[in-house]
């Protein structure tokens, strides 16, 4: 049964919750006191669309169905989970937890997407919360801090690790929880650089973007200083830069106090800076870098990455009556090229992922490729038959026009969402040794699972296209 999340305040945070779970076929009900709050989510959730699917090579689960609610009680009636993620006040969040305390069914999880407070604050008026702390953009950051009470802290890991994201169970309950902690220090030095007039907005953002900003993403801080500790690791680190911290390099302990004077310099100065893009537009740049990074970190399993690679692995792999469906996914905007359309190069990346998803199918999987057996492509064909564009569904079918002994002959048909062939892609392998590099049998397991399938391929007549060369007259 489709599961339900409502969301209480769908500003920022609230929006970005409504996306994740709705992107993950969730359904979700919004209740928010701005009128004006289903245009703000709408847009949240059409940012999402182009960039969240564009983490994955399968589809996400079809997308559940939005709802809006002038009232607390049907937003949350029968929910799974219900978070809040309206302002930062404590005052209102007791107000607002107390209610959804009483109203939300007793399974559902009560999350609070609070920046700083403890379960204990947030509870000390009778609700029954959890911290679930995200970080924004919430459809495609996948942390989130979670804290309270074990017994629905646990069931709560699970659920987030459904909709892909990361929980970190705290230890114990502190204001501002792990993440906010760094950040609120780094924030608060950054404010006295800009006010004793050492930096401007931007060149802190050179700082953090040019060097430590990409080494935090795929190392965190403290594997990235073993590594600046050199041979000798963590005790040189420690051992050279530890008289540092005891040098006037920080202003930590102070805070500089938000004058009209100090707010002018940093927001004039961030609108020098950013001023020329819309807050949408510096979102889909925000989402598009992400994605490329998530990606970059999911092939080599670090950090955001391993979580997307990890979800990937858990989704399903749908199937057709005739043909083994080898890939499903959707069509990413980072796919699309100057001509508005996906660029030809990625019709092959389409088509080498459906190859892939085939040698899983017959046994030619990760394990069988680390016992030191696989296949490489030796010839590709590829026809370009009807545009495809982003945000478009693509579904690809494999039909075997050969599998024989070493040999094996695919023919990919990619559908789009109106669901004709866009494209074919005939490719041929050979299986190898990967030790030898040179051609050999595959075992008699892979062999008995490809022969089913070509067997059965053979009484199907064969596709349009296949066999043909560049340049052939039709
Ligand atoms: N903006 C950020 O970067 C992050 C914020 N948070 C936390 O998320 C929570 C929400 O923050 P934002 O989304 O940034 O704020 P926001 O101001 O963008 O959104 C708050 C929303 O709550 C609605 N609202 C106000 N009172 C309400 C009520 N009584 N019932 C229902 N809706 C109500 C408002 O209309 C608004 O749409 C805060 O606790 C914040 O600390 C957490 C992570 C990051
Ligand atoms: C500024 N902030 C404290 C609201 C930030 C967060 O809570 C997390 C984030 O997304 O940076």
């Amino acid at each position: 049964m489709t599961q339900k999340a409502a969301i209480i305040g769908g500003g920022v945070i609230g929006g970005g919750w409504a996306a994740r779970f709705l992107l993950n076929g969730w359904d979700v009900a919004v209740f928010d006191t701005d009128p004006e709050a289903q245009r703000k989510i709408g847009e949240v959730i059409a940012n999402a669309r182009r960039s969240l699917p564009a983490l994955y090579d399968k589809a996400l689960p079809g997308e559940g169905t939005l709802s809006f609610h002038d009232d607390l009680t049907s937003a949350v009636a029968n929910a799974d989970w219900v978070q809040e993620s309206i302002p930062e006040r404590l005052g209102l969040k007791h107000k607002v937890l107390g209610g959804l305390s009483e109203l939300a069914p007793g399974k559902a999880i009560i999350g609070s997407s609070t920046s700083g407070f403890k379960p204990s604050e947030l509870n000390e008026k009778g609700a029954r919360a959890i911290v679930a702390h995200p970080f924004n953009p919430v459809y495609l950051l996948p942390l989130v801090e979670l804290v309270g009470d074990p017994v629905a802290t646990q069931p709560a890991a699970d659920i987030l690790r459904d909709i892909g994201m990361f929980p970190l169970v705290l230890r114990k309950e502190i204001d501002a929880h792990i993440a906010d902690r760094l950040l609120e220090a780094v924030w608060r030095e950054s404010l006295w650089l800009v006010k004793d007039g050492v930096a401007t907005t931007e060149e802190i953002d050179e700082a953090i973007r040019m060097a430590f900003g990409i080494r935090w993403a795929q190392m965190g801080l403290f594997e990235t200083y073993r590594i600046a500790g050199g041979e000798a690791g963590m005790k040189h680190f420690m051992a050279q830069f530890g008289p540092a911290l005891k040098w006037p390099w920080t202003k930590l302990m102070d805070v500089p106090e938000f004058t009209d004077e100090l707010v002018d310099l940093i927001a004039g100065q961030s609108d020098a800076q950013s001023g020329h893009l819309s807050i949408r537009e510096l979102e889909r740049l925000r989402d598009d870098n992400l994605v490329g990074m998530i990606r970059a970190l999911k092939k080599t399993g670090s950090g955001a990455g391993d979580v997307i690679a990890t979800h990937e692995a858990a989704l399903e792999h749908p199937s057709a009556p005739d043909l083994p469906v080898t890939a499903k996914r959707q069509i990413p905007q980072s796919w699309t090229d100057y001509n508005g359309h996906m660029n030809e190069a990625h019709y092959l990346e389409a088509a080498a992922a459906a190859t892939d998803r085939f040698m899983e199918m017959i046994g030619a999987d990760a394990d069988y490729i680390a016992s030191g057996k696989s296949y490489f492509t030796t010839e590709n064909h590829i026809r370009y038959l009807d545009e495809m564009l982003a945000g478009e569904q693509l579904t690809i079918t494999t039909q075997v026009l050969k599998g024989e002994g070493k040999k094996l002959h695919l023919f990919h048909m990619l559908h789009g969402d109106k669901g004709t062939i866009t494209a074919t892609a005939e490719t041929f392998l050979l299986h190898v040794d990967l030790n030898t590099r040179s051609s050999c049998m595959p075992t008699d397991e892979v062999l008995e699972k490809l022969t089913a399938f070509a067997e059965k391929h053979a009484g199907l007549p064969m596709p349009e296209g296949a066999g043909r060369y560049v340049g052939q007259r039709s």
